[in-house]
């Protein structure tokens, strides 16, 4: 404003008599021009200060190749020291700065089609050769004739953004534990695997790989073992992949591999061998040396299924087929098989609703001492009383009911009834005598059986030495120090212990000897065959005199006839319990038969 009014002022040489009208004119018009230059440098210099100031990268560039502009940032963002030296070295945009140069041709037809680019995302090579994601918005300006004279446009570095975007995606396809691919991913490869097949009229192969007594592992060794354990598995499993396989973990310890693109199922056999047999070499989880082996079920597109879900659930009853088949093998899935996963999900539903309905009851068979032939014992055995299959032997049920956890529940409901039943006989007049209950490997391991044979003593009254708990050799061998803490805490209670189906275990004389245990029962394998099968009879001689050299009760089971009763009191064992004497049967018929006998003698 200030010029303009110093422009109407005369100039001080003026003494009048001149044109100052015109000179007046003449000097507004170059104010204006001067103005209008000034305001303009003023914008130019606003923008040129975001252009150097901006955040954002600032470009202008040719169709052709290079660029014409940068800004700091831009350059700075892109590794160069300077724009200059940006606009220097980055002559060919194509391949010098995308990573897939075929982004500059897609930037370039879209500019073309659209005159403009909106969050076009690239990865970009940098100066020093690293690699960062970028997100592009630019326009097309054109000449007058409508053609395009340059690019201009802003960057932003959005690489940070796209790491994150990348790890959550990984989160969410991949399993924390072992980084393979998780379920969802699973399905995607697996389907793949389908399509690549119908293309190609191969096969493809869903292998369903379950870890044998990883639970026991867990629920002993505690879940840190068993993570590092599950690990290396992962790790052994993808060892033995192809590229283009997949490793995945369907939850817990079970795997599931896709064999894409197979030839034959002789290389699926020779793959799932190798994976068998890499998965039972010698581990190492938190300095323990462990052995883990593995059961494979295999079902195989187009033979078994063409869907996803039907080939995994094929795989999965072949994986069952292989546990019932001994564990540490593989089998094809068979069109039979579908009937048994059937029966066994029926039958886990209606051991569920066992359990809700108090469909079990107890039997009872007598423990005799061989000597005098009196009742020093009673063995508690379960029976499912079954709605329609009337009465069902444990053997059915138990291995079921400890697969899927039932037993605890069960388990609990054993122990608090024989307790019950011994303190009613007791009430009844009868003497006390023992009652010896099995415990199952799970209800072992889970920690809180102390409190609860403690409480249940507790709850009925029955005082601990009238209390024997069975449990199986191969159970206390498989994690000798802690059963051994267990034990020590179950036998502080002052009940009894006994190790039930000895004989089949690896018990090493030296464990025997540091175990709290007050018997051992010899399994009925040796005693059955004791009078024509001279190594049972050996074995069943050594096993008495052992457990009589450590102080210990030695009970025989299942003796079934004369000469085995005849045998086993030359030899000098202790209890027996078997079919000759008396079969198990329910608590009246106990008390009656046995307990009365007793009295009277
Ligand atoms: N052949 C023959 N068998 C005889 C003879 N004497 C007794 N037995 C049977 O041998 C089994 C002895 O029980 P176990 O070795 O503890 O073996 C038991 C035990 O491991 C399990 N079991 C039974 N009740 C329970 C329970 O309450 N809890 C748990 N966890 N397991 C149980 O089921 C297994 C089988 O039980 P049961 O069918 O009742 O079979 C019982 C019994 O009926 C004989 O002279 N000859």
């Amino acid at each position: 404003m200030s010029h303009i009014a110093l422009a109407r002022l005369p100039p001080p040489e003026c003494s009048g008599g001149c044109t100052c009208a015109a000179r007046e004119g003449s000097a507004h018009d170059i104010t204006q021009r001067r103005e209008a230059e000034r305001a303009l440098q003023e914008a130019e210099r606003r923008y040129r200060s975001i252009f150097e100031n901006a955040v954002e990268g600032i470009f202008q560039s040719t169709p052709d190749k290079g660029y014409l502009a940068v800004n700091p940032a831009l350059a700075r963002m892109y590794g160069y020291d300077s724009p200059q030296q940006m606009i220097d070295t980055l002559r060919d945009i194509e391949h010098q700065l995308y990573v897939d140069p075929e982004r500059r041709a897609e930037f370039l037809c879209l500019m073309a089609e659209h005159g403009q680019v909106l969050n076009f995302e690239s990865q970009v090579r940098r100066r020093d050769g690293n690699v960062i994601w970028i997100s592009e918005n630019a326009r097309a300006v054109r000449a007058p004739d409508g053609g395009i004279q340059f690019y201009e446009g802003t960057v932003v570095d959005i690489t940070e953004r796209k790491v994150y975007e990348a790890r959550i995606r990984h989160q969410a396809t991949h399993d924390a534990l072992t980084g393979l691919p998780n379920r969802i991913l699973l399905a995607d490869r697996l389907q793949q695997a389908i399509h690549q097949a119908e293309r190609d009229g191969g096969i493809a192969a869903v292998a369903f790989i379950d870890l044998d007594h990883f639970k026991f592992i867990n629920d002993s060794l505690g879940h840190q073992v068993g993570d590092e354990l599950l690990k290396v598995v992962a790790a052994r499993l993808k060892s033995c992949m192809r590229a283009s396989d997949t490793v995945a973990r369907q939850g817990g310890d079970e795997f599931v591999i896709v064999l894409s693109n197979q030839k034959s199922l002789e290389s699926v056999t020779d793959t799932i061998r190798r994976i068998i047999a890499v998965v039972a070499e010698p581990a190492q989880a938190s300095g323990l040396d462990l052995h883990v082996t593995c059961s494979v079920g295999i079902s195989v597109f187009p033979s078994d299924g063409h869907d996803a879900e039907t080939l995994l659930r094929h795989a999965d009853s072949a994986m069952y087929k292989a546990k019932e088949l001994g564990r540490n093998n593989f089998v094809y899935f068979a069109a039979e098989m579908n009937a048994h996963a059937t029966q066994r999900l029926d039958m886990l539903n209606s051991l569920r609703h066992a359990v809700a309905n108090n469909e079990f009851v107890l039997q009872f068979q007598p423990k005799i001492h061989l000597a005098t032939g009196k009742v020093v014992g009673a063995e508690a055995l379960i029976r499912w009383r079954h709605p329609l299959r009337g009465m069902v032997p444990p053997g059915s049920f138990i291995p079921l009911a400890e697969e899927s956890g039932l037993i605890i529940e069960i388990g609990e409901w054993v122990l608090r009834t024989a307790c019950a039943q011994n303190m009613a006989w007791q009430r009844a007049g009868f003497p006390a005598i023992p009652i010896s209950v099995n415990l199952s490997p799970r209800q072992l391991v889970r920690g809180d059986i102390v409190a609860l044979v403690a409480e249940v003593l507790h709850e009925s009254g029955l005082a601990p030495h009238c209390l024997e708990l069975e449990i199986t050799e191969t159970v206390v061998m498989r994690d000798v120090d802690k059963s051994l803490v267990i034990l020590k805490k179950l036998k502080e209670l002052g009940v009894k212990i006994s190790i039930d189906d000895f004989g089949t275990g690896y018990s090493s004389l030296n464990y025997l000897k540091r175990f709290p245990v007050d018997t051992l029962k010899i399994d009925r394998s040796f005693v059955s065959d004791i009078a024509d099968d001279q190594d049972d009879a050996a074995i069943v001689k050594a096993v008495i005199s052992l457990a009589h050299i450590l102080n210990l009760r030695v009970v025989a089971e299942g003796v079934e006839a004369e000469e085995q009763r005849r045998f086993l009191l030359e030899n000098g064992c202790d209890e027996v319990q078997g079919y000759y004497f008396g079969r198990p049967v329910p608590s009246e018929s106990f008390a009656g038969k046995w307990l009365q006998a007793k009295e009277e003698a």
